[in-house]
């Protein structure tokens, strides 16, 4: 068992069981693993540039007893210039490691950032609505951040170091072998020393990451929220909450500290005391005639190295705190599983697609009643107006039907197929959403309607432009495609909005679309756009349009009033316009029914 094994292992014993040696070590391969050339090439040139630094005090030992035995001018010309040969050698390979080093740990954690990103993006809405943005980011970006170093430093200078030590240790017991056990053992204390030190450091190294995340997501909402901040007049209260937050991630970073200098403390008392030792053993050699001077100068040379690179290991304990609380928070987000877990996969029909509700009822985290003893059924290519109360549960419907969430009792069929038995992915690819609130990113219209993708041409979007009746509105954009965009849409009208969210979905081409419609008031031409779009799109396709306005549901063929989670009035738009008992008759008589469907 190599040192850093061996260390590992002690620290796994000494720490709450979290993240054991095991882990780290499939973490390792699990990174390393697919770079291992880059890695066999890396600890080449590590163990190169070992060598190198051992060599350099036994070339100062032949030179100074090759002085004392009055060798020439040319023997000692030859050593000094083999040693400085040998000094530069040594760094030149060293910096070299240094670089595959760093290039295998960025490899690493970028591979590890993709990994847990596609791990977030499949994540539930529940475990989204647990963590704000800032939380997320720094988990995913930062916290692996500091994972780079395990990847590379700890791997370069753990490595490294313990072997060059353990090096070291050999060649002062070929020396002497007292001189070797009273070192090795000196060492082996000293480390199960720092090992110890480090378990109490661990949970403010967890502490001071947590509250640095949650720094980070309140400057996240903080930004999100400018405008309302800046309209209530509520800057002072919210500078007011930043600074207690910056004060609780200061102090849990003066914690962080108070440890880390206790090991430099510990690091350095060790270090004179093992000067001591290693002064007061030679010089009894040397004054007995064991050893030559020469051999006294290399002992001496070879516990300062041993010393300073043991320090430099106790430094990596450190970072390896670091990297392990950040395993821990990145475990914590591996080992969340969506509760909308993928299904074995079915074949949905081709063409538009029907909707099936069998008694489906379904809350969130609070258990309170959202939808109860929901069915219907909505025939293929039908469009249906979901007229209700704020909060009567409109969306959370829609949001069960993208499988956003399961339902607590009941089931779904979508083209006669359970939900639960569809992969996600398809089942999304089927399902297109136009949502009131259009998320964009800070890209060009064309990667903002695309999603990034591709292989999805100019000719295409032009296409699902020109087909939603949108070529003139196109037109009249400055640098066409390549026009650049806000993120969240700033720039664009709330209607502009929602017309690239029709022309997304219409890319995507699904079966099914589902409508919530803009409460914004929308001004007269942006309104007709976004009419005709829809209209375009949901031709030959089956729709769910939640509507606040009820001129947005003159031309659908059915018609579902939602009150408290439960559907009060389901069927055929005609004939409940012709009761004057239904409540969409009430509605319609109404002057401002929008107040009831705001
Ligand atoms: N993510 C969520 N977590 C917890 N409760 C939620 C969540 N989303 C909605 N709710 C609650 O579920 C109930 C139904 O909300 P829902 O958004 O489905 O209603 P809605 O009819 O679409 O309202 P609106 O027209 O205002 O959008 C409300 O009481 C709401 O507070």
């Amino acid at each position: 068992m190599k040192l850093w094994q061996f260390l590992l292992s002690l620290k796994a014993r000494n720490s709450p069981p979290r993240v054991t040696s095991r882990q780290y070590l499939t973490l390792l391969r699990t990174y390393l693993g697919p770079q291992r050339l880059r890695v066999a090439v890396m600890a080449l040139l590590l163990f190169a540039s070992i060598a190198m630094q051992l060599l350099g005090p036994q070339i100062i030992r032949v030179f100074i007893d090759a002085f004392q035995r009055g060798a020439t001018q040319q023997v000692l010309t030859l050593t000094a210039l083999l040693y400085l040969g040998v000094a530069i050698g040594g760094r030149l390979v060293s910096a070299l490691a240094a670089y595959f080093c760093e290039d295998v740990g960025w490899r690493a954690t970028n591979w590890l950032r993709e990994d847990l990103t596609r791990h977030c993006l499949n994540l539930d809405r529940t475990f989204h609505s647990s963590y704000t943005p800032g939380e997320l980011i720094e988990r995913v970006d930062g916290n692996v951040d500091s994972l780079a170093n395990f990847f590379s430093r700890f791997m370069v200078l753990v490595l490294g170091n313990a072997l060059l030590v353990l090096g070291i240790l050999v060649l002062m017991a070929r020396e002497n072998a007292w001189l070797g056990i009273v070192m090795g053992a000196y060492l082996v204390i000293s480390i199960i020393a720092y090992v110890r030190v480090q378990k109490f450091a661990i949970p403010y190294y967890k502490k001071h990451q947590q509250a640095e995340a949650v720094l980070s997501g309140f400057w996240g909402e903080l930004l999100a929220s400018l405008e309302d901040i800046a309209s209530s007049g509520a800057a002072p209260y919210i500078l007011r909450r930043y600074v207690q937050l910056q004060r609780q991630e200061n102090t849990a970073e003066i914690k962080r500290t108070f440890y880390w200098t206790s090991f430099e403390v510990s690091g350095l008392a060790i270090e004179v005391v093992s000067m001591i030792f290693a002064l007061i053993i030679s010089v009894y050699l040397f004054v007995h005639g064991s050893i030559t001077l020469g051999t006294l100068v290399l002992l001496l040379s070879y516990n300062s190295l041993m010393l300073d690179y043991t320090f430099e290991l106790t430094e990596q304990f450190s970072a390896l705190q670091e990297a392990t609380a950040s395993i821990e928070r990145i475990n914590e987000i591996y080992h969340t599983a969506s509760q909308v877990p993928d299904g074995p996969g079915v074949s949905f029909p081709t063409g538009a697609l029907d909707i099936a509700f069998e008694e489906v009822a379904f809350h969130y985290e609070s258990a309170q009643p959202v939808l109860r003893d929901i069915s219907f059924e909505v025939p293929a290519g039908m469009a249906v107006g979901l007229i209700g109360r704020s909060g009567s549960g409109k969306t959370s419907l829609t949001r069960l039907l993208m499988r956003f969430y399961d339902p607590v009792v009941g089931s779904i069929c979508l083209g006669g197929q359970d939900l639960r038995q569809a992969w996600l992915e398809d089942l999304r690819q089927r399902v297109g959403l136009v949502t009131q609130e259009v998320q964009l990113f800070r890209a060009t219209l064309r990667e903002n309607l695309t999603f990034f993708d591709e292989r999805i041409d100019d000719e295409r979007i032009l296409a699902a432009i020109t087909q939603l009746g949108l070529y003139d509105w196109y037109m009249r954009l400055p640098e066409g495609l390549d026009t650049p965009l806000a993120s969240n849409g700033a720039g664009l009208s709330a209607g502009e909005a929602q017309l690239l969210a029709c022309i997304r979905v219409f890319l995507k081409d699904p079966q099914l679309i589902i409508l919530d419609e803009a409460t914004s008031r929308l001004d007269p031409a942006t309104e007709r756009l976004i009419t005709q779009a829809t209209e375009r799109l949901l031709r030959g396709r089956t729709a769910l349009i939640i509507a606040h306005r009820l001129s947005t549901v003159e031309r659908v063929e059915r018609i579902m009033v939602l009150e408290a989670g439960q559907i009060v009035e389901y069927g055929s738009r005609a004939d409940l316009a012709g009761d004057p008992a239904s409540r969409y008759a009430r509605l319609l008589q109404m002057t401002h029914p929008e107040e009831l469907l705001a």
